[in-house]
């Protein structure tokens, strides 16, 4: 019995994991001279929501953004060490960003639709990506991802209206969709619901529970409480560092390292 608690305490997060989804391996990411991120290695897996948690301006969102080479948009950004998926460098020469983004979707803070209709919002991204051979292929991909997305009922009787004019959390439930119309592998969130009101957030926060296992879903938060809710695997970062990196029951209830359990009690950030 005693030897099986040992295992158990000692046991890899990941041994179950299978292969992972996306790979980063020394990756330390510069704005100028300066350093957001500092030789940080971790797997992303598809079965799992993966949380980044950590303190004001501890690097996640630069981290996050690095995983779909967002950070090519900001001209001081610079990232060294290897970001795989599905084994291949994402920072290969040659690689199609477009195609990337893709296959890396991602959600931002405040939700950002087209200033276009509900369906041209979903339309767009399989049309540019060519994955319907007709309208009638559009129209399924359109009703599908708005599905998956939880918004359908809401929006079908309406699909030529703005998606600006709906309520933030449906516009937030939109981009979602507009990410899976794409059909993604991953699935990047940057603090999804920070400005959203609780109930909004409570829906996106079931949303990302109903995506689980299709995509592998990353999601950056400031809230510990919905990281604990969301995630299955959480890494906690502090000054460009990730500190621990883990199973999310074992970061909020049995940390290794003092300061994930003093960030997680409240003692700073
Ligand atoms: N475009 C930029 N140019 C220069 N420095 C930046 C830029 N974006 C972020 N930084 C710096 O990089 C560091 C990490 O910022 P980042 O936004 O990734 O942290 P964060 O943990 O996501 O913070 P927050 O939780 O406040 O969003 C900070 O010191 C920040 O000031």
């Amino acid at each position: 019995m005693a030897d099986a608690i040992a295992h158990e305490e000692t046991a890899d997060p990941f041994a179950d994991a299978g292969p992972a989804k996306m790979s980063a391996r020394n990756v330390s990411i510069f704005y100028g001279d300066k350093q957001a991120i500092d030789d940080v290695s971790l797997d992303i897996h598809t079965q799992y929501v993966t949380a980044f948690i950590g303190p004001s301006g501890c690097g996640k969102s630069t981290f996050l953004r690095s995983l779909n080479r967002m950070n090519d948009t900001i001209a001081s950004a610079r990232v060294k060490g290897e970001i795989l998926l599905d084994g291949e460098d994402i920072y290969r020469s040659r690689l199609d960003v477009v195609q990337l983004r893709a296959r890396v979707g991602m959600v931002f803070q405040k939700p950002n639709p087209f200033p276009k209709s509900i369906y041209e919002n979903i339309a767009y991204g399989p049309r540019i990506h060519g994955l319907a051979s007709g309208k009638a292929e559009l129209d399924q991909i359109v009703e599908k991802s708005l599905q998956r997305a939880g918004l359908w009922d809401e929006v079908k009787d309406r699909l030529g209206d703005s998606g600006t004019a709906l309520s933030g959390g449906q516009q937030q439930r939109l981009c979602i969709a507009r990410a899976i119309a794409v059909d993604p592998e991953v699935i990047l969130m940057d603090e999804p619901c920070s400005a959203l009101d609780p109930i909004a957030t409570a829906r996106i926060e079931e949303l990302i529970d109903d995506l689980r296992g299709r995509y592998a879903i990353v999601i950056v938060t400031h809230s510990m409480q919905q990281a604990a809710r969301v995630s299955q695997r959480t890494a906690f970062f502090h000054l460009g560092k990730m500190v621990e990196y883990d199973k999310t029951s074992e970061i909020f209830t049995n940390p290794r390292e003092v300061r994930t359990k003093d960030y997680i009690t409240g003692r700073y950030g």
